[in-house]
């Protein structure tokens, strides 16, 4: 369904000579520079409107790698490293946002923990991934954990009461059960793949 906007999108950047990596990488720099806005600048609505621009390249480097049939395991490798760089540097933001200007040390400190339960989320896949188990399971992917905080961050300049805090708890609530369902899942599946091997080397012993 997003594809119909992405697809037309990456064949026109490939047109003009952008490579899926060059993609990434603008997507992962404009990021980290953009929340800039957030600390030292203190703009909370520009930055969550403009990090949502850069944020946005990370579909369409794999839509540009698509359109040029050019896609690379490299280039995969580059994308999931690079969206950590990114995810980081809009927390860390926000952190020192409300270390600074913004004052609170309880939601600086709510934000350091999105940002670390953020990471396991995302480090037990690729744990799970190196191991053999495909673990793409939980209710805060990386999508859904950047729609929350860029929204309630935007909405928070706007004036819309309790969004920022509301906003944060909802993220590490959330962070937190993904961890623990792609734990439960990665037990699952790693039990099962060691259950059949088991069986075929019962098997195997049982022919011989
Ligand atoms: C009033 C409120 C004010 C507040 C303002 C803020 C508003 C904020 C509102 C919402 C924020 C939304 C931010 C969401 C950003 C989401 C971006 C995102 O997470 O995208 C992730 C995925 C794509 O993931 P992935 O990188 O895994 O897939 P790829 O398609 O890239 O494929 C990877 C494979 O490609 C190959 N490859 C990749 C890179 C490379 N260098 N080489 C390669 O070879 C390789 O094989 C890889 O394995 O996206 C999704 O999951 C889709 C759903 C996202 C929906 C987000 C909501 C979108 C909102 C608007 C859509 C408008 C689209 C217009 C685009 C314009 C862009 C400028
Ligand atoms: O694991 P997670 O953070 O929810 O999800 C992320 C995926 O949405 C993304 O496609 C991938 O490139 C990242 O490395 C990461 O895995
Ligand atoms: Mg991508």
């Amino acid at each position: 369904m997003i594809s119909r906007v992405t697809a037309p999108l990456g064949r026109s950047l490939a047109r003009i000579g952008l490579t899926p990596n060059i993609v990434t990488i603008i997507g992962a720099a404009g990021v980290v520079v953009s929340a800039l806005y957030f600390y030292p600048r203190g703009q909370l609505y520009a930055g969550s409107v403009v990090i949502t621009v850069f944020a946005l390249f990370d579909m369409l480097d794999g839509a540009v790698a698509r359109a040029k049939d050019s896609a690379s395991a490299f280039g995969a490798f580059l994308d999931s490293s690079l969206d950590r760089v990114a995810d980081a540097a809009i927390l860390a933001g926000l952190m020192w946002w409300f270390v600074g200007e913004g004052d609170d040390p309880l939601l600086a400190g709510l934000t350091l923990f999105c940002l670390i339960s953020g990471f396991m989320v995302s480090y037990i896949k690729a744990r799970a991934e190196g191991l053999g188990v495909n673990c793409d399971v939980g209710v805060a992917e990386r999508t859904e954990r950047l729609i929350i905080i860029l929204v309630a961050v935007g909405l928070s300049e706007l004036g819309v009461p309790y969004i920022l805090a509301g906003g944060l708890w909802l993220l590490a609530g959330m962070s937190l059960i993904t961890v623990l369902q792609r734990l439960v899942e990665t037990r699952a599946r790693l039990n099962d793949s060691e259950r059949s091997r088991d069986e075929e080397t019962d098997k195997a012993d049982n022919d011989a």
